[in-house]
């Protein structure tokens, strides 16, 4: 796919089902995720997969992690919530406190690297959708998946199979949001 077309023509696919992306699509996934812009070489990230078990697993930390006193029906929303897709990858920035490269940077460049995996998981017709939520500020579920005190979830990708034809990309009006400087 042309890479102006995966840029502009990318879309969010929340349905997903099987089959998950496979071993040679997984390895491009990566690639692209490493060739994020990164200030410093810091490679300021790492992924955590999960598939299979994994993900009731991870149902289960997330439903651990609710308030004890919290409605069966929210626990249960929770259980459910990693088995949206058959894959989830996890985007982590891992970052170097006190460096010359402002947290903020390193941050940023994790963002872009799970940006990248969304681009070419929509350029071998892989469906992807980048969430967050509660579950990905709480402690309890931070610890579970073994984030350290300098690492911040970025994001939950869930990857698989489009369940329908995704919907077409929005081409939106750029002038509100493109401004010459200085004004005249
Ligand atoms: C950091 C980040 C966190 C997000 N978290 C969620 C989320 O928890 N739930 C959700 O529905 N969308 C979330 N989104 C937005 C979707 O990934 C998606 O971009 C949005 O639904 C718009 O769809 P589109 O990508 O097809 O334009 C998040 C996006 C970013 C960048």
């Amino acid at each position: 796919m042309d890479a102006l077309v995966a840029l502009t023509d990318r879309v969010s696919v929340p349905r997903l089902v099987a089959p998950a992306p496979d071993a040679a699509q997984r390895e491009l996934l990566f690639q692209a995720a490493l060739r994020a812009p990164d200030h410093g070489q810091l490679k300021p990230w790492r992924f955590l997969i999960i598939e299979g078990e994994g993900l009731v697993q991870l149902g289960e930390l997330f439903a651990a992690s609710l308030p004890v006193d919290s409605a069966p029906e929210l626990l249960n929303k929770a259980r459910n919530m990693p088995l949206r897709a058959p894959l989830m990858v996890v985007v982590i920035a891992s970052v170097t406190e006190g460096h010359k490269v402002p947290v903020q940077e390193q941050v940023l460049a994790a963002g872009c690297a799970a940006h990248a995996m969304l681009l070419a998981a929509h350029a071998q017709g892989i469906g992807a959708v980048w969430r967050t939520g509660d579950m990905a500020y709480n402690p309890n579920v931070l610890t579970g998946l073994g984030l350290q005190a300098n690492e911040q979830l970025v994001g939950y990708l869930y990857l698989g199979t489009p369940e329908k034809e995704p919907r077409t990309a929005p081409r939106p009006d750029i002038t509100p949001f493109v401004k010459a400087w200085p004004l005249v």
